[in-house]
């Protein structure tokens, strides 16, 4: 039995989002014991209960308030709302935040050998999805009839298989595509992995855990986005190599034990150094040049 004053969380058991929901919950520090049946895992250290399930179910569970805070893609969660509003609904939730995982996109994708000029092309032709709210609100935008053809899964193979004249599916690297034959026409939605909460008021306590959550989350993405950059550099250039530096605005200089010309210079970048910027600052007679990955970080 569920316990009501844990906070519930719901991610994907197995799929593109899930390594990285586990990830981020065990980086703010959630210590979790998932065995790969388990359906619902608790957190050892925090009153946290964690609901595996297939990512379609996901927004629903928020949206009815089954569970408090969820992590989905935004085209799960966008077709989902779409599709309830549909049927006369008003879904609720908040948005918490994006995060920096599952980016993909919507795309409508045909046989390579389909002459495409616009959106136009694709009237009264059968499209094969798993995402139809989300395709008729594009396509209405030109008055574009369509019928569909609903996949849940290998939408790509559709046209092959004569069940659809085109797609419109995710695509990451286009591999997919260009295995089945197929060429994207139209990006009709960008997708990033989001947070969401259920609608309504929280206990005191549980509403505090999800701000402490959010704010620990904010640590691990900044910091996944971050370097510490380390080096020594001839004083005398110290200004030409602050200006090779990204966000260099407030470096740290620290004196050298043994070297009265050179000193040591150590920032947080908000980008990794790249080759040439390295060389350069070679170049200008900097030495030791370190670019760390940062774990944490907290403002
Ligand atoms: N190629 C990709 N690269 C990055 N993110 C992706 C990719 N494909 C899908 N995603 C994101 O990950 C989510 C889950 O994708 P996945 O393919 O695991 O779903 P699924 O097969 O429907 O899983 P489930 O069994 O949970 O229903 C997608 O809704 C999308 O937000
Ligand atoms: O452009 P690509 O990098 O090839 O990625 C796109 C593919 O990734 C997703 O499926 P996934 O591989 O997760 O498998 P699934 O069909 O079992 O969900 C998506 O449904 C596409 O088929
Ligand atoms: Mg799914």
């Amino acid at each position: 039995m569920l316990d009501n004053s844990r906070l519930r969380i719901a991610m994907q058991k197995s799929g593109r989002l899930s390594e990285e929901s586990q990830k981020l919950l065990a980086q703010c520090g959630i210590k979790i014991n998932l065995q790969e049946q388990r359906l619902i895992a608790f957190a050892e250290n925090m009153p946290i209960d964690i609901l595996r399930v297939r990512d379609d179910d996901i927004p629903g569970l928020v949206i009815d308030g089954v569970v408090d805070i969820g992590i989905i893609g935004e085209n799960v969660l966008e077709e989902e709302v779409l599709s309830r509003q549909a049927e006369g609904q008003l879904p609720q939730f908040k948005m918490l935040r994006r995060l920096d995982f599952g980016g993909c996109r919507l795309s409508i994708a045909a046989p390579r050998d389909f002459d495409y000029q616009s959106p136009q092309c694709l009237d009264n032709l059968r499209i094969a999805t798993t995402y139809p709210h989300l395709l008729r609100r594009y396509l209405n935008q030109y008055n574009v009839k369509f019928k569909t053809c609903l996949l849940n899964g290998s939408v790509e193979v559709a046209p092959r298989a004569g069940l659809a004249d085109v797609i419109c599916d995710l695509v990451s690297s286009g591999a997919t595509l260009e295995a089945n034959g197929l060429r994207e026409i139209e990006v009709i939605y960008r997708s990033k992995a989001c947070l969401i909460q259920r609608e309504g008021k929280l206990t005191e306590d549980k509403q505090a855990l999800i701000d402490k959550l959010l704010t620990r989350i904010q640590g691990v993405i900044q910091a996944r986005e971050s370097k510490y950059i380390m080096l020594h550099a001839p004083t005398e250039v110290l200004d030409q190599v602050i200006d090779l530096l990204p966000g260099a605005e407030d470096p740290t200089i620290l004196p050298l034990a043994n070297e009265n010309n050179r000193v040591a210079l150590h920032m947080v970048s908000s980008e990794s150094l790249f080759w040439e910027t390295m060389e350069k600052l070679k170049a200008l007679g900097a030495s030791s040049i370190l670019v760390l990955p940062i774990e944490k970080m907290m403002e």
